[in-house]
């Protein structure tokens, strides 16, 4: 069982246009909404592949019925905790060349009691977890510490847990030695704090975390695949996709896969194949559709243990 905690989910909305022109009227040549935040996407994708899982998160106003509705007929397990506020709608603009552009709202504000409703029912759920996974970013009224704690409480019980977020709520949990970590290039540079051109930079950053106590950091790298760091393992793993169509929520099902790998008894390098070949075969898919079993089928990863360092990464 794979528990998420997303503390700010969101609908979805992809709009398709020919090309995005700063100021002028578009029509859109196709649309779709999806339930989306960085938690519930993992569990989505889990889902899919008919894995057990839980997502927790707030959910309030128009949009946190339209997400429980969603999710509950997409078939994904979840608790929602009741919030006052309205979950947020965030906007994908998809241009034919895979070009994304996204604008993501801040989120309700979540009173103190809210915030503790949240993490005492991920702790609750997560009492037989194989996994408790913190994802996506912070809404305004929730502590910066959030996932800290998080990973404090579950690690104090025994728990594995995994963190992927960004800034400095991602900073703070990272300080509290979660057992694994999910960052994109950026998101590592971010933690890091230096710009890191080539794979040789990411693997040293990754190492560096590693070192101070992270078990597998995995990064992933876009069209660039992914690469997984552990104190004996230095991985590589890609599955060029020749005409990307949407790329939202792509390292949400690259860490789906990666935790499902791991959970299912898999090495590191194996869990990083099935994580790349799950976000690989998402950028296939519109909007933030979560790949199926037969999505998974035409899609190969090239496992390497030997990668390339000088790769100039994208
Ligand atoms: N253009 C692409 N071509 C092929 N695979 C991709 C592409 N973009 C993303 N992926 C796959 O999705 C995973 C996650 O993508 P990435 O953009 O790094 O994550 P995030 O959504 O967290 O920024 C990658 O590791 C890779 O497997
Ligand atoms: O919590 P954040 O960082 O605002 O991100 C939320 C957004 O990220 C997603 O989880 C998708 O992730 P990516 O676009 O980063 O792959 C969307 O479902 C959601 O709209």
């Amino acid at each position: 069982m794979i528990v998420t905690l997303t503390p700010n989910p969101s609908i979805d909305r992809a709009v398709l246009i020919d090309a995005l022109r700063r100021g002028e009227v578009h029509r859109a040549t196709g649309s779709r909404i999806d339930p989306g935040g960085k938690g519930v996407n993992v569990s989505r994708a889990l889902a899919a592949q008919g894995a057990d899982t839980v997502a927790v998160l707030p959910s309030g106003g128009p949009e946190g019925h339209l997400l429980d509705e969603l999710l509950d007929s997409a078939g994904v397990a979840h608790a929602s905790v009741p919030v006052s506020g309205t979950v947020r709608m965030n906007i994908s603009v998809l241009e034919p060349d895979g070009t994304t552009t996204k604008l993501n709202e801040p989120g309700p504000t979540l009173s103190e009691a809210e915030v503790a409703a949240l993490l005492d029912t991920t702790l609750e759920r997560s009492s037989s977890a194989g996994w408790v996974v913190g994802c996506g970013s912070m809404p305004p009224g929730a502590p910066t510490d959030l996932y800290a704690v998080l990973v404090r409480r579950v690690r104090e019980r025994g728990g594995r847990v995994a963190i992927d977020s960004s800034g400095a709520s991602f900073s703070a949990a990272v300080a509290a030695t979660p057992n694994l970590i999910k960052p994109n290039h950026e998101e590592l540079a971010e933690l890091v704090g230096h710009e890191l051109p080539m794979l040789r930079d990411v693997r040293d950053a990754a190492r560096e975390l590693v070192s101070d106590g992270i078990e597998v950091v995995a990064v992933s790298l876009g069209g660039d695949g992914a690469l997984v760091i552990t104190a004996d393992v230095c991985a590589h793993a890609i599955a060029p996709i020749s005409a990307p169509l949407s790329t939202v929520g792509a390292g949400d099902c690259m860490l789906a896969g990666l935790l499902h790998g791991l959970s299912t008894g898999h090495e590191p390098a194996d869990a990083l194949v099935t994580g790349v070949t799950w976000g690989s075969a998402a950028v296939t898919l519109p909007g933030s559709r979560v790949p199926s079993p037969a999505d998974l089928a035409g899609i190969r990863a090239e496992l390497t243990l030997d990668p390339d360092l000088s790769r100039a990464i994208r």
